[in-house]
């Protein structure tokens, strides 16, 4: 009996972990100035592995669950950028001959497949660059009948196919492979329900293409492939522990989930659809300055809402107008906030807005093309040292400000731990390095980038959150333009 090799065992974890080699989607330190980083994470020899993406293969017999499998596992990793690639999309062109006898055409064998074209998108994909994928029409036989699908590099690319295991060389670059295993039965069902509604094939000539193509095949050339499976799933998508191992795995395996686990003082809010989606438009360079600010409004709310939930409470009993006691908490009352010129700036509306009348303290920190830092202005409040303080700056890149600021803040005599540090976006650099220094300071934050580029940007990032936000970027619905005659 093949299980999830073998799912549920204490020994699976062990056995998932020797699938694949250690991968991290960011964590690559090109071009950044070892004095910014105390100790690099990573060796340079490993850096070129990390860049690439992980790639998950997963087969099984036709109607078997991988597709459903696939989808189960990209819901999961949603905020996550996952592209699935399908084999049926690399199905040869018949020929008229073959399209007029296709009865007899066999679309189970590892020779229905272009695998030099599979493998020159998976290249491609590879090295970061985007890849027009046709989508296969079951009806028509044909590539030509839907538009192309644009597939933009990704950290995670699934490649789904019946015989995706069968070529060496598609095999050999999977970090990680999964075989579904179902019940040829429940397959056959399925088929049969799949082609003739799904596809308005006709029942006798389902049944003729399996007995003659589909079970020949599997047996032939689809089952031998499970050995080479790092996993095996047993009932597809059904299995809800199968798929949820293989996506804790997968996020270990990015990095990401590693952040957290070795900071336990680093804080990313729970991810859902609405918050990728302003990511989304905030991180995209067409949007517009106006929806820019807005959706920056609405994710740093979010960030500050988080922030003050770590604040420390006492115990509070109120008497409600039934009069009955309702036994809650009292906020915490000696805050105050502190932004980091100028971007930080942008953030002092949501605190002021979820705590009235709060106090807020600036620092400016005058950056000198990020070789060092120099302190150029501070107005803190003077009670500082007895309040918590929430440090307000929507990015966090090499972590030099952040640091700078906080020092300030540790000499006024701020303990460590009544710091929380506010951001939208954090390079993995910059928590490393906050993290490190002060280790009783906590991060709240909404998403940890890939990596900081050899201009120290953070990538994939967002550009200047200062200029986007307070409209002094170059574009040019955003200049004012002074006609002519004024100016003089
Ligand atoms: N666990 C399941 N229970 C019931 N139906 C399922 C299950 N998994 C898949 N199906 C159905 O079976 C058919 C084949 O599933 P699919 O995921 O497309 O398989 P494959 O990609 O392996 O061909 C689909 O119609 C799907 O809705
Ligand atoms: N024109 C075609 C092409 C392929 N098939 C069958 O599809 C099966 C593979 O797709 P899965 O989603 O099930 O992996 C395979 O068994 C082919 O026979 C087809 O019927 N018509
Ligand atoms: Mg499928």
């Amino acid at each position: 009996m093949c299980g999830f090799k073998e799912m549920g065992s204490a020994a699976v974890e062990d056995m998932i972990e020797a699938s694949s080699g250690v991968h991290f989607s960011g964590f690559h330190m090109d071009g950044l100035d070892s004095r910014h980083i105390k100790k690099p994470m990573i060796s340079p020899a490993t850096e070129s592995m990390h860049n690439q993406p992980f790639l998950i293969g997963v087969a099984g017999g036709a109607a078997s669950g991988k597709t459903t499998v696939c989808d189960m596992i990209i819901q999961q990793l949603h905020d996550q950028r996952v592209v699935l690639v399908n084999q049926d999309s690399f199905y040869h062109k018949l020929t008229e001959e073959e399209l007029a006898r296709v009865h007899e055409y066999n679309f189970d064998h590892p020779d229905a497949f272009d695998t030099e074209k599979l493998l020159d998108s998976i290249d491609n994909l590879r090295h970061g660059r985007a890849v027009d994928i046709p989508k296969y029409d079951f009806k028509s036989y044909k590539h030509d009948v839907f538009p192309v699908r644009r597939v933009n590099p990704s950290d995670v690319i699934i490649l789904e196919g019946i015989l995706i295991f069968h070529d060496p060389r598609v095999r050999e670059l999977m970090n990680m492979k999964i075989f579904v295993d179902t019940d040829a039965d429940v397959r056959l069902a399925r088929r049969i329900r799949r082609d003739t509604v799904g596809k308005s094939r006709d029942i006798a000539a389902v049944l003729d293409q399996y007995s003659k193509f589909v079970k020949p095949a599997f047996d032939d050339f689809i089952l031998p492939t499970k050995k080479y499976a790092d996993i095996i799933i047993p009932r597809g998508g059904d299995n809800h522990v199968a798929i949820d191992l293989i996506v804790q795995h997968i996020r270990t395996k990015l990095g990401q989930h590693d952040l957290c686990k070795i900071y336990p003082n680093l804080y990313v809010i729970q991810s859902t659809f609405q918050i990728r989606g302003m990511h989304t438009l905030i991180r995209d360079s067409q949007t517009t300055k106006h929806d820019f600010v807005f959706y920056a409004d609405r994710l740093i709310r979010l960030v500050v809402e988080h922030g003050l939930g770590h604040l420390p409470f006492t115990e509070k009993q109120v008497i409600t107008p039934t009069e009955s006691v309702y036994t809650g908490v009292d906020f915490c009352k000696r805050l105050c906030g502190v932004s980091i010129i100028r971007s930080g700036e942008s953030m002092e509306n949501a605190l002021r807005a979820c705590c009235k009348g709060i106090k807020i303290g600036k620092i400016l920190i005058h950056r000198e093309g990020d070789n060092g830092q120099q302190l150029i202005y501070e107005k803190l409040p003077q009670d500082i040292s007895k309040r918590h303080v929430l440090l307000l700056d929507p990015i966090l890149g090499t972590g030099n400000s952040a640091v700078q600021a906080i020092s300030l803040l540790v000499k006024k005599g701020v303990p460590e731990s009544n710091i929380i540090f506010l951001n939208l976006i954090s390079a993995p650099q910059g928590v490393h390095m906050v993290c490190k220094s002060f280790p009783r300071l906590k991060i709240v934050t909404s998403e940890i980038d890939i990596c900081l580029n050899k201009d120290f940007c953070v990538i994939p990032g967002m550009g200047e959150f200062g200029d986007r936000y307070f409209g002094t970027d170059d574009d040019d619905d955003q200049k004012v333009v002074v006609p002519m005659q004024q100016s003089c």
